[in-house]
Formats: structure tokens, C-alpha cells, sequence
């Protein structure tokens, strides 16, 4: 059976096809394909105040135009200091186009005045699986860290370059390798763990 990852992002696409690709079961049967493997259609607007909303929303919307199980992630970044934003906001923080350096430029500057012992922040990612018949599965996970004051790193997308992980002190989430972030990243804890229950929904 063919599964579905709705994103348009690049970079998180490929993150999470790494992880599905690791923690399916072999024995699933499932074969992964991307928004570009499927007829284009046009996806939702991301308005819900949650990411488990707007996890559920792309997921039901992948659904809707295809008929396919569908796997969804909404995630971003939420920093103390700002009460928890920029949140369900990150992707577009700082205004169209989406732009991750304009994003953390914006940051950078919001957070300039705020002193190292209050720079606490955490990923969030909430994903979901729709399955066509109706039955729905979400799963959260978290990485907590601290916002540092430049960036640093190339690997990774979106706020990594200005994020150290509790886990991993001393480097950003862009200079982990692929594996490291995986292991501890929002995404990561969150896709292995609805790795088996998707399986089972669709088995
Ligand atoms: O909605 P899709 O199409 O999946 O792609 P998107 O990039 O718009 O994804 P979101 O709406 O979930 O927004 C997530 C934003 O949060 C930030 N973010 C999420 N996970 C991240 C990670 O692992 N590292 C760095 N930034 C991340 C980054 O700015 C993302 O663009
Ligand atoms: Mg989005």
C-alpha cells in the first residue's frame, strides 16, 4: 500500500522519509511517496492554533485528494521568552516569502536583549496519519534547547543554526550529523513512535 508524506518542505520531507524508512516494519508492505509522486492539489491553509490542528489538517487534506493514507508533520520552534512563539508561526515568522535566514535574522534581533540564562526554547512536532476510512492517529514529540546569538552550522533546516539541544550541548542542531539529530529530534522521537502504530492501522 502506497503512504503519503504531505509536506512541501524539502529538507523536512527527507527527514522524515529517512525515518519512516528506518522504524516502518520491513514486513509492512508500505511504500512511501511525496506530493510529488500524486496529481497536484491545492493544500489547506495552516490556521489551526495547534500543531496537532494542522498536523491533522494536512494529513486529512493529502486524504481528501487522493485517497491515500497520509502522514503529516507540523512543527516549530517555541522560545520561553516569547511566551512560546513563534510556534505554529516558524515557517513564516517573518513575513512571505518563507524564508528561513529572514526567519532567523528576526529571531535573533526579538531575542537580542535576553540573557543567556533565559533563552530556553523547544521543537515541537505533532504528526499525523489519516487513514482513509477515518480513523486518525496523532503523536508529539519535543527537543528542548537554548537559542544561541549567531548561527552556526549548515546541516539540518529552519531555526537548527541557532539551536543547541540539551543532548547534544556545545553544537547546534545544524552541525549534528543526520543520525545525531534524528536520535534526539522532535520529529525523530515522534515518528518512531507512530512508526509501528501506522503500521498496524494499515496492515
Ligand atoms: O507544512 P509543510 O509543507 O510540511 O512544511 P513547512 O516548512 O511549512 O512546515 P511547518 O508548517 O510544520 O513549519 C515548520 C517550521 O518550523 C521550523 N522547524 C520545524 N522543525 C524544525 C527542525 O527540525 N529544525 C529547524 N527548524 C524546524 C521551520 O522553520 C519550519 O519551516
Ligand atoms: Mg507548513
Amino acid at each position: 500500500m502506497r503512504l503519503l508524506v504531505a509536506s512541501r518542505n524539502a529538507k523536512k520531507l527527507e527527514e522524515m522519509r529517512r525515518i519512516l524508512a528506518e522504524h516502518l516494519p520491513a514486513d509492512s508492505g508500505l511504500e512511501v511517496v511525496g506530493l510529488d509522486d500524486v496529481t497536484p492539489f491545492e493544500e489547506p491553509v495552516e490556521d489551526e492554533p495547534t500543531f496537532e490542528g494542522n498536523a491533522l489538517l494536512k494529513a486529512r487534506a493529502g486524504v481528501a485528494a487522493t485517497g491515500l493514507p497520509t502522514i503529516a508533520d507540523d512543527s516549530g520552534l517555541c522560545v520561553d521568552a516569547l511566551n512560546g512563539m513563534p510556534g505554529v508561526l516558524s515557517a513564516r515568522w517573518s513575513g512571505p516569502p518563507k524564508s528561513d535566514d529572514r526567519n532567523n535574522e528576526l529571531l535573533l534581533a526579538q531575542l537580542h536583549d535576553v540573557p543567556d540564562e533565559r533563552r530556553g526554547a523547544h521543537f515541537a512536532c505533532a504528526v499525523a496519519v489519516v487513514h482513509p476510512d477515518g480513523r486518525e492517529l496523532v503523536v508529539e514529540g519535543r527537543m528542548d534547547g537554548v537559542v544561541i546569538r549567531e548561527v552556526r552550522g549548515s546541516g539540518g533546516f529552519g531555526y537548527d543554526v541557532l539551536f543547541v539541544a540539551d543532548d547534544h550541548p556545545g553544537v547546534t542542531t545544524a552541525e549534528l550529523s543526520r543520525e545525531d539529530k534524528d536520535a534526539i529530534s522532535h520529529r525523530g522521537r515522534a515518528l518512531r513512535e507512530i512508526a509501528p502504530l501506522v503500521a498496524q492501522l494499515l496492515g
